[in-house]
C-alpha cells in the first residue's frame, strides 16, 4: 500500500488561547484513523532546541537574540524531526511555528520583520523541496481569543514565563501580528473562535480536518479533548 502523504499542522495563538488542550485530542483522532503522529512544539522539539527554549523563556535578551535562538532551534527541529517525519508520511502536530516569531518578536517586540523573513528563507528551505519553496505548515489553526480572556484563563492556570508576564498591550500587538500573517496566507490559516466551550472549539477543529478530507467524520465524533 502507498504511504499516506505527510501532513504538517501548526497551532498558533496568544498564550492561554487553549492550544495545548486540543493538540493531544487531535493526535488521538489521527491515530484512531491509523496514522502515525509526531506531536512536537516550538521553541523546542529536539534536545538542542529544548535547551534554547529554556534560554528564550527565562533569560533576559533583546528581540534579535530571541529571533536568532528560535530560528536556530527551528532549523535543528526541521532537520531532525519535522522533515524526516513528513518523509515517512506521518502527521506532524506542532505547537507553534514561524508565525509565532512574526507575532511575538515582530509585532510584539517591534522587531524588523524583513530580517525575520530573511531568516525564514534561510531556515525553512530544504533539500526535499523544489528550489525557492519554503517548508510551511499545510494548515495553521489560529486560536483567536481576546487578550483579556486569555489573561484570565492563564492567571488561574500557571506561573508566567517571560512572555506570559508581558502586559495586555503586548498581547494586543501579538494578536494583530497573527491577524496580519493570517491575511497574508488565507489558504493556510484556519481561524478558530476560541472564546467558546472546549467542545465547541473541538468541533471547529475537526470540521476543518474533515473539510480537507484529512479526518473521517466518524472518527472526529468519537474522540475529543480530555
Ligand atoms: N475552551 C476553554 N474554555 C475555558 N478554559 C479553557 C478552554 N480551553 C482551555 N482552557 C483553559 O485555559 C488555560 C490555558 O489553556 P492552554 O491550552 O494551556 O492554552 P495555550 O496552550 O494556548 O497557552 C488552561 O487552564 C486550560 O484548561
Ligand atoms: C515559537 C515561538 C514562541 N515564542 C513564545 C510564545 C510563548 O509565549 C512561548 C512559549 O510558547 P508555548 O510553548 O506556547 O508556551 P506554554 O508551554 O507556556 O504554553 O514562546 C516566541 O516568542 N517566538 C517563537 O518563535
Amino acid at each position: 500500500m502507498q504511504a499516506p502523504r505527510g501532513l504538517f499542522i501548526s497551532f498558533e495563538g496568544i498564550d492561554g488561547a487553549g492550544k495545548s488542550s486540543h493538540i493531544a485530542a487531535l493526535a488521538d483522532a489521527f491515530r484512531a484513523q491509523g496514522r502515525t503522529v509526531t506531536q512536537t512544539r516550538e521553541p523546542g522539539g529536539t534536545p538542542v532546541a529544548e535547551r534554547l527554549r529554556e534560554l528564550v523563556l527565562h533569560e533576559d535578551m533583546d528581540a534579535l537574540t530571541e529571533a536568532l535562538l528560535v530560528f536556530a532551534g527551528r532549523r535543528d527541529h526541521l532537520r531532525r524531526v519535522i522533515e524526516p517525519a513528513l518523509a515517512r508520511g506521518e502527521v506532524v502536530l506542532c505547537d507553534r511555528f514561524t508565525d509565532a516569531t512574526f507575532a511575538y518578536q515582530g509585532a510584539g517586540r517591534g522587531f524588523d520583520t524583513g530580517v525575520l523573513a530573511a531568516l525564514e528563507q534561510w531556515v525553512q528551505s530544504s533539500d526535499g523541496l523544489p528550489t525557492g519553496q519554503l517548508r510551511q505548515p499545510d494548515m495553521t489553526l489560529w486560536f483567536e481569543l481576546a487578550p483579556e480572556v486569555a489573561a484570565q484563563r492563564l492567571a488561574a492556570a500557571r506561573a508566567p514565563d517571560r512572555f506570559e508576564a508581558e502586559p495586555a498591550a503586548f498581547f494586543a500587538r501579538v494578536h494583530a501580528g497573527y491577524a496580519q500573517r493570517a491575511a497574508a496566507a488565507p489558504a493556510r490559516f484556519v481561524r478558530i473562535a476560541a472564546d467558546a466551550t472546549r467542545h465547541a472549539v473541538w468541533q471547529q477543529i475537526t470540521a476543518a480536518m474533515v473539510r480537507r478530507g484529512w479526518l473521517a467524520i466518524m472518527v472526529a465524533a468519537q474522540v475529543g479533548p480530555r
